[in-house]
């Protein structure tokens, strides 16, 4: 028999056993529908129909009927529109989320100058939104516990709103700092409530593609805010106001938008609100039985509180629980090591990286800085695309392994230009008043890695000559605050240039080559996979509290990161610090492989039992690997065969 045709037959047997069994099920329990109230009445109807119909045909013409009314059913099966639109919808929040960390430094360009700030209120500006973004991740948990998951994304997108119009209207730097702290709130909310949410409403087979489509949306925003910068960059008068404020737009159609849309079922169900949740369950799944996964959902609620109990905080029930503990200890170390090999500020200097690659012009830099946010978005995209086929495991580990190569590239590319840095042969006399450190440094590279500083120089054929390191004019980094490098006039006539951050070297495309491979490897794991892993690993009592710690943990070492990267360069030069990165992304990989578990394909209240055995032996019982998984769709339930099957065939 052709393999084609063994599998229609098993196909059959498998559709036909489903039916019997559901139909057995069913006059078992002659009062299972109305003592469940609305318990798929439509289902029910349509499950008869396709017995009657097949059932008509009788003797052997049966089966063959039997057969068409289990295909017809199985393509109906469609997942609903609604839940994508609900998924569409949620993930407005990571647009948010990327557009509003993203668009600041463009920003910041226009308005250190337009309010006259000095470094710390800069570092404040920035660093406010993402610092106010790790209290309320971690505050979002009881928040989201208590209220509901669509109440805690209603009062995200009201903090988005208000919080951009607040900066759009500032008239003074404390006003803009209310601002930001308020979006960042916003973003921590959003952060760790948007994939608990999407997760919970999508079905088994499509929730990895559903919440990554989360961290495209974030991607996807950051790539926004770098052409909405670009764009606003040439208006020099409140620019910024624009840039800052577009994000209200989003901002109000989530808000709307929400206020129509469902609450989860699974948090309905845990808060015993079950009628609702049958309802929204329904609403979810369009003509799908849920009678399989409510029940599914509902006694894990019940055998969860027997197990854990009820009393006590929840972060102490996660902690003294091992299978818990375990999985908190692997969400937090994702999103720790996904900050730790350095994403940020890969995308925050990538402009820098690109004018050591040659790029001399600013302008151009900061459209080329969008031609990285959009390298990240686009394989994000191809994140979506793997995710349910390679599954996460893999495509983690895959991407991290990538990433660590790239780092390490980057790394080499800056020592070779360190090696290679231009002397400093000329040393000009300081005006008087003037700072004067800068003229100590002897080579290019100190001089750029002193942010007070930038290195002026000639050409002759490929060689500098003539070169000094000079002070840094206070209003733009485009040129020197005295001397030949003082005005791009001074630079034509002269023929001078300048290098704010770079050094003019033969080995930049290095930087450049490893820039892409770094986003290219980081976009479709690294970058969304922490997100869809911890939005899957938790048990329902469990799942708010452990996003919140993970997402708080993410935020935290992004501050960390970005904060100490310019302090980090200083002390162990660039090729240091990235050499760092690729130490941490090393360490990730030992962790992933160790540690991960694949979630793929189970069902949310299946994944808690994948920790049930020692930390990091995750990675060998991974029980899926290499093994052939089909999914066939009964009576609108996902069987995963070689669980499922022996108790369905009966
Ligand atoms: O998953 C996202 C994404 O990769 C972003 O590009 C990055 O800026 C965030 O920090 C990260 O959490």
């Amino acid at each position: 028999m052709s393999r084609k045709a063994s599998e229609n037959v098993e196909y059959t047997l498998r559709s036909l056993s489903s039916l019997m069994g559901e139909r057995r099920r069913k006059q078992q329990e002659p009062d299972a529908a109305s003592a469940a109230g609305e318990r798929s009445l439509l289902a029910a109807a349509e499950s008869s129909t396709s017995l009657q119909s097949a059932g008509a045909g009788g003797g052997g013409g049966g089966v063959g009927d039997l057969e068409r009314a289990a295909r017809r059913q199985f393509q109906q099966d469609e997942t609903p529109a609604f839940v994508y639109m609900v998924a569409v919808f949620s993930a407005l929040g990571g647009f948010l989320f990327g557009y509003d960390t993203g668009v600041v430094s463009g920003a910041m360009l226009l308005l250190k100058r337009q309010l006259s700030l000095d470094a710390l209120w800069q570092e404040l500006l920035v660093s406010s939104t993402v610092g106010a973004a790790a209290v309320s991740a971690l505050a979002g948990g009881a928040l989201n516990g208590i209220f509901g998951r669509r109440a805690a994304i209603l009062l995200a997108s009201a903090l988005f709103t208000a919080g951009s119009a607040v900066l759009a209207a500032a008239n003074n730097k404390e006003t803009l700092l209310a601002g930001r702290l308020v979006v960042g709130f916003g973003i921590g909310i959003a952060s760790m409530t948007v994939p608990v949410y999407i997760a919970e409403v999508s079905p088994p087979n499509l929730r990895g593609r559903l919440v990554t489509v989360n961290t495209l949306f974030i991607t996807g925003g950051q790539f926004f805010a770098s052409v909405v910068d670009g764009a606003f960059s040439y208006l020099q008068k409140d620019g910024w106001r624009y840039m800052l404020g577009l994000a209200a737009i989003p901002a109000v159609i989530q808000f709307l938008g929400f206020l129509f849309l469902p609450e989860s079922p699974r948090w309905l169900i845990q808060k015993g609100q079950t009628q609702k949740a049958r309802r929204i369950l329904s609403q979810m799944r369009g003509n799908q039985t849920i009678d399989e996964e409510y029940d599914s959902i509902k006694n894990n609620i019940e055998e969860e509180e027997k197990e854990v109990g009820s009393a006590g905080p929840v972060i102490c029930r996660m902690l003294s629980y091992p299978p818990t503990r375990r999985a908190l200890i692997v969400g937090c170390g994702l999103q720790m090591f996904q900050q730790l090999s350095g994403i940020n500020t890969i995308m925050y200097y990538s402009a820098t990286i690109l004018q050591m690659s040659g790029v001399e012009d600013d302008r151009i830099a900061i459209w080329l800085a969008s031609v990285t946010a959009f390298t990240n978005f686009i394989f994000t995209l191809v994140g979506v695309w793997l995710v349910e086929k390679v599954g996460r495991r893999k495509l983690t580990f895959g991407s991290l392994a990538g990433t660590t190569i790239a780092l390490i590239i980057l790394a080499l590319g800056f020592l070779l230009s360190a090696q290679v840095s231009p002397r400093i042969t000329f040393k000009p006399v300081a005006p008087s008043g003037q700072n004067t450190t800068c003229s100590r440094y002897s080579y290019c590279n100190e001089c750029m890695l002193d942010p007070d500083c930038g290195f002026c120089y000639k050409m002759n054929t490929s060689t500098t000559i003539d070169s000094s390191c000079v002070p840094v004019s206070e209003e733009s980094t485009n040129e020197a605050a005295w001397g030949r490098c003082e005005n791009e006039t001074k630079f034509k006539t002269e023929d001078v240039f300048w290098a704010y951050n770079f050094c003019p070297t033969p080995y930049s495309w290095t930087a450049l080559l490893a820039l892409i491979l770094y986003l290219v490897f980081f976009a479709p794991g690294m970058g969304p996979m922490p997100w869809t892993v911890n939005s899957e690993i938790y048990p329902l009592w469990a799942r708010s509290t452990g996003n919140a710690c993970s997402s708080g943990i993410n935020w935290i070492f992004n501050v960390l990161v970005s904060l100490t990267f310019l302090h980090t360069a200083e002390y162990l030069t660039y090729y240091g610090a990235f050499f760092l990165y690729a130490g941490f992304a090393a360490v990730g990989l030992l962790f992933i492989y160790g540690c991960l578990p694949e979630t793929k394909g189970k069902k949310l209240e299946e994944i808690e039992t994948l920790f049930d055995n020692r930390l990091c032996t995750c990675g060998a019982s991974d029980s899926d690997e290499g093994r052939y998984i089909e999914y066939i769709r009964v009576k609108g339930s996902n069987y995963h065969l070689s669980d499922n099957d022996a108790s369905d065939v009966e």
